[in-house]
């Protein structure tokens, strides 16, 4: 058995992103990881633009004691003046306008008196330049707008937008096979015989894996029978599955296969447990570069073992960088001894004004209560031998929102 930072350096940090790659139109690229820079195709803006609505003139006319101006014309966003602007001359031009030749500033539409024949008499002196957008002043012709590996925030995508790119390429999301595993087991709406419940883990290991990066292959519920697990192992190794995810059968009772199936499809394994509670039966391995992850059947050690492990696992492959998995909090409630396996406590965290989290482990904690695991909000990580502590002490907490 080893600890979960040991288990966590052969699993997660182990792992580097797929090589697969993909083009997606941009409104489909938000969240995903860049595979290539992404160069600019034209220089923003394209022209010297005004920043205000108003009128482009030359600066030298528009100094105290000022003297009127003629308008003879006007630019507009998308329609610009085609002419030249002269001395004792002016144009009216909008936001975003390009800036006719021969002006060089912006005079606001608020500093401008406009007369009754049409002229325009300054209220404000300018400089050179003023109310000026400066073509290339967001980016020019061939920059690297963004660079590869970067998970595109919105803003980037809209900068991949204005740098004239309708696609992107972007790393493949891992395929990640899940398989339930039991006699026992039947699909929610199905009829449910006695000694029978329903395969729930997998609805929520899924969500885990997709908000993760990963894209989910559903194997659906093998029976308890050696060769039918493998054959779903084989099938998944043959569809280019990234990663092949088991549920139950990781144990030692007579029923438990999944060590069986690691062992006659030689996986070379990463490790067959680990020192925590719950999730102790937790197994990991790879076949070639798909990595194999045997969850535990009780539905709170499934769901906390792949939130510690698998989840992380599916972001690395995705090429989203790592997070922090654990935050400091304090005790809301005294807690007694730990045992010897690092223990994640089911708990409600709740954030007081001054910002400090407050985390109470909620009353029941056997690894079977789903009712429980999904009224938590936050797990409470205790180390291995921790004393008992009392409410206020420091403590580390694990977000499950
Ligand atoms: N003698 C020992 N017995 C057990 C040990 C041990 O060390 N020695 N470990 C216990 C621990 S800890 C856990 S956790 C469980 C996990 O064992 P398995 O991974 O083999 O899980 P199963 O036996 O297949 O199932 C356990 C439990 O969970 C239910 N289950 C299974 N799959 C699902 C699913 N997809 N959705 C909902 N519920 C599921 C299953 O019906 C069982 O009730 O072993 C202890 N035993
Ligand atoms: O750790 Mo099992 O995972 O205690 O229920």
């Amino acid at each position: 058995m080893i600890s979960v930072d040991e288990a966590h350096r052969r699993l997660v940090e182990a792992a580097r992103p797929i090589r697969r790659t993909v083009c997606v139109p941009l409104r489909e690229a938000a969240g995903r990881v860049l595979a290539e820079d992404v160069l600019a195709t034209r220089t923003q803006p394209g022209f010297d633009a005004s920043a205000m609505d108003g009128y482009a003139l030359q600066a030298t006319d528009c100094q105290a004691p000022f003297q009127p101006l003629m308008v003879i014309g006007e630019s507009a966003a998308g329609r610009g003046f085609d002419g030249a602007v002269g001395p004792g001359e002016a144009v009216r031009i909008f936001t975003g306008a390009p800036l006719p030749q021969g002006a060089d500033a912006v005079l606001i539409q608020e500093d401008a008196e406009r007369r009754d024949d049409g002229s325009l008499l300054p209220q404000e002196a300018v400089t050179k330049g003023q109310h000026v957008r400066p073509a290339g002043i967001d980016f020019a012709a061939g920059r690297r707008l963004l660079e590869t590996g970067l998970r595109l925030s919105p803003g980037a995508v809209a900068l991949a937008a204005s740098g004239g790119h309708p696609q992107l390429r972007v790393l493949d999301r891992p395929k990640v096979a899940v398989l339930a595993t039991g006699d026992e087991l039947v699909e929610p709406g199905a009829a449910i015989g006695p000694s029978q419940i329903i395969a729930s883990n997998g609805y929520g290991v899924a969500a885990l894996v997709e908000a993760a990066g990963g894209t989910i292959i559903d194997c659906g519920i093998a029976r308890d029978r050696e060769d039918e697990i493998a054959s779903h192992l084989d099938r998944a190794l043959a569809e280019g599955c990234d990663c092949f995810v088991t549920i139950g059968g990781a144990s030692v009772g007579d029923h438990d296969l999944i060590g069986k199936v690691f062992a006659a499809r030689k996986v070379d394994i990463a490790f067959l447990k680990v020192a925590m509670r719950p999730g102790k039966p937790l197994m990991a391995g790879r076949i070639g570069d798909m990595r194999l992850v045997g969850l535990p059947g009780n539905p709170a050690s499934s769901m906390v073992a792949a939130t510690l492990f698998l989840a992380p696992l599916v972001r690395r492959l995705a090429g989203r960088p790592d997070r922090p998995l654990t935050r400091a909090a304090i005790l809301g409630a005294d807690v007694p001894a730990n045992g010897q396996r690092t223990d994640f406590m089911r708990s409600l965290a709740t954030t007081r004004d001054d910002g400090t989290i407050v985390v109470t482990p909620l009353p029941r904690q056997d690894s079977s209560l789903l009712s429980i695991y999904a009224a938590a909000n936050a797990l409470l990580m205790r180390a291995p031998d921790a004393q008992s502590a009392r409410a206020g002490a420091p403590c580390r907490i694990i977000d499950l929102a």
